[in-house]
């Protein structure tokens, strides 16, 4: 191990609490300047990931390194060199913007001119300016994750771990976060996000899809959607969204239909053809206004993996 290219070289890792499995041998590497995205449901492990790579818990198996340094010797050097931001974005709701700031230099030993350069900086890039003194209780949630963010990365961290960054906030405030931290990766800053919105994954350079602790792939979001599904998605457009998806779920060729935006998403064994299934819906009185085949999107691979996985444990 020891790629000069990678922030972050994960071998074998594993994580158990008492007999409960919750990180289950997973490896993967993440190179320096790249988005790299964790995408999974709630309880998949993927804030026990983070836990590990920034040394506050250990390993049960397994090893690791961040910027160089071995995840379970080097807590110290990591913890100065990562910046950190959660869902719970760990602000003085009581406190100025500027006060908020002020702390969380001091905290990394920030002060005086250097402080003052890193607060414009931030309160550029997080457009913040004009609202310094404003009390962050009463910020709006964009406003506040960008404030969070801003103190995450006071200190010039080379690695940035956000764990479910943009939860409750509304689209253009998310929209204006990725913003930020595409700019972040382009200075040359690595960043590992989770999450488990689908459109957020599709930010990111790779993604590690993970699943109770397993790695169901791993791979840049478009060959995920090019190479994962065996098969054929087909939109569909109905006159009967409901009703359609219950006669294609009782057709032995659809192996999965769903509510997709307007229509349906369908998974059809490879080999059965638009106009028999035109026909099949046909015959259950159901009119067709629009049905074509579609490149998967990263929803359907998601269920799809899902669905092999829970396969093949029955
Ligand atoms: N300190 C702990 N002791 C025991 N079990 C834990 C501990 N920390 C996490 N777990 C369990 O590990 C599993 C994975 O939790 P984790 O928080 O890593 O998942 P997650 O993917 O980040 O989900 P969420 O989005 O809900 O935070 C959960 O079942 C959780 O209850």
């Amino acid at each position: 191990m020891g790629n000069a290219e990678n922030a972050i070289e994960i071998r074998n890792l594993t994580k158990k609490f008492g007999e409960h499995l919750v990180v289950d041998n997973i490896s993967f590497d993440v190179k320096k300047g790249e988005v790299f995205g964790f995408l999974g449901p709630n309880g998949s492990g993927k804030t026990t990931v983070i836990r590990m790579l920034m040394g506050l818990i250990s390993p049960t198996l397994g090893t690791g390194r961040v910027l160089g340094w071995d995840i379970a010797l080097d807590q110290e050097k990591l913890r100065s060199a990562i910046g950190y931001m959660s869902q719970k974005f760990s602000l003085y709701e009581d406190l100025t913007v500027e006060e908020n700031l002020n702390f969380y230099g001091g905290a990394y030993g920030i002060y005086g001119k250097k402080l003052a350069e890193e607060k414009k900086r931030i309160l550029t890039m997080a457009d913040l300016v004009g609202r310094e003194k404003m009390i962050t209780g009463n910020l709006s949630g964009g406003w506040k994750q960008r404030l969070a963010l801003g103190c995450a990365i006071i200190h010039r961290p080379r690695l940035l771990l956000l764990d479910e960054p943009t939860g409750g906030v509304d689209p253009i405030a998310r929209r204006q976060f990725w913003d930020v931290i595409y700019n972040l990766s382009r200075e040359g800053v690595t960043i590992l996000v989770t999450t488990h919105y689908m459109d957020e994954a599709e930010h990111c350079n790779t993604i590690g899809i993970l699943y109770y602790g397993n790695m169901l792939s791993l791979d840049t979001p478009n060959k995920m959607k090019e190479e994962i599904i065996q098969g054929d998605i087909i939109e569909i457009l109905t006159d009967d969204t409901l009703k359609s998806i219950d006669a294609l779920k009782l057709h032995e060729q659809v192996k999965d239909a769903a509510v997709y935006g307007a229509g349906i998403h369908a998974l059809l064994e490879p080999g059965f053809s638009l106009d028999q299934l035109h026909d099949y819906l046909k015959e259950h009185d159901i009119e067709v206004y629009n049905m074509e085949k579609v490149l998967p999107s990263l929803e359907d691979v998601f269920v799809f993996l899902v669905e092999n996985e829970k396969r093949a444990n029955r």
